[in-house]
């Protein structure tokens, strides 16, 4: 659903926004070839249009697997926008919003957010851009987060990068992280795991199968890491 309907419909004659909140609900949503003429001219402010659905990586892997750490190379060598699942639900926490009492208790106990609020966050971050490609890093973390994503955005990601890194060690970085994070102490760090191999793991094995994942050791250090991951993104920018 990269249609941004919502602004596209107020750009529009009042008759044409009927037409479209009309097929939207008789299409599902799949009708922006039909009106991308009629909003070429952005109004000032607004993020113009996507031609095509912008590339999406899914970034996963256990607690403390070095997600953000290697995002954070790949944004700087391949211009990737970095959508951390976890840094927005925090943002929605120190913005007050409804949400956030709820949201910082399920953050407390490792558990998973509810899948519609995660994936309206990042559809946001990612329609609010003007980049066409992103890592999403931390999402889908269960089955019911990656099939909500299908359902509120039609579309798959088109690769899937899995850091596969032992507990043992995952527990030694999240335990010596040290910014503060309330789920970075042992307790929240066992139920993290527990969370991890029972909803996380059928979500990359579902990936695997489908051929889209890409699987790093992640162990070594970071730049060691990040070798295995250069070639992944090299081979996709010599494709574009
Ligand atoms: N290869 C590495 N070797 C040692 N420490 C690392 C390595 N990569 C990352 N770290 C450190 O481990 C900690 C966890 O890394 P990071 O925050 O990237 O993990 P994450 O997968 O995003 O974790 P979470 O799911 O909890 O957000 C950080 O303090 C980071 O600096
Ligand atoms: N898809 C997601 C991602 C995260 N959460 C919650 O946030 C916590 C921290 O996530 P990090 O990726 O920053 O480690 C995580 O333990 C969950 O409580 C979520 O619900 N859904
Ligand atoms: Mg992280």
């Amino acid at each position: 659903m990269w249609r941004r309907t919502t602004l596209l419909s107020s750009l529009m004659p009042s008759s044409k926004a009927s037409l479209l909140h009309q097929m939207q609900a008789a299409y599902g949503l799949k009708i922006w070839g039909a009106f991308s003429t009629e909003v070429l001219k952005p109004a000032k402010g607004r993020i113009p249009p996507r031609e095509k659905p912008p590339f999406i990586t899914f970034v996963l892997g256990g607690p403390g697997s070095g997600k953000g750490t290697q995002c954070a190379k790949i944004v700087e060598t391949f211009g990737f926008t970095h959508l951390s699942a976890g840094d927005l639900l925090r943002k929605e926490i120190s913005s007050n919003s409804e949400n956030g009492a709820m949201i910082l208790n399920m953050i407390k106990e490792g558990k998973i957010v509810p899948s519609d609020m995660t994936v309206k966050l990042i559809q946001r971050a990612i329609e609010s851009s003007e980049n066409d490609k992103f890592l999403i890093d931390g999402f889908p973390r269960s089955e019911e987060n990656r099939q909500t994503y299908e359902r509120i955005v039609g579309e798959e990601p088109n690769v899937v990068l899995f850091f596969d890194c032992p507990e043992e060690e995952m527990v030694k970085r999240v335990l010596s992280r040290n910014q503060g994070r309330v789920d970075d102490n042992i307790d929240t760090m066992r139920k993290r795991l527990e969370v991890f191999t029972s909803l996380n793991l059928p979500v990359i094995n579902y990936y695997s199968e489908k051929g889209k994942l890409y699987k790093i050791r992640a162990v070594g250090t970071e730049d060691e890491i990040f070798e295995q991951v250069h070639p992944i993104f090299a081979a996709f920018e010599v494709l574009k």
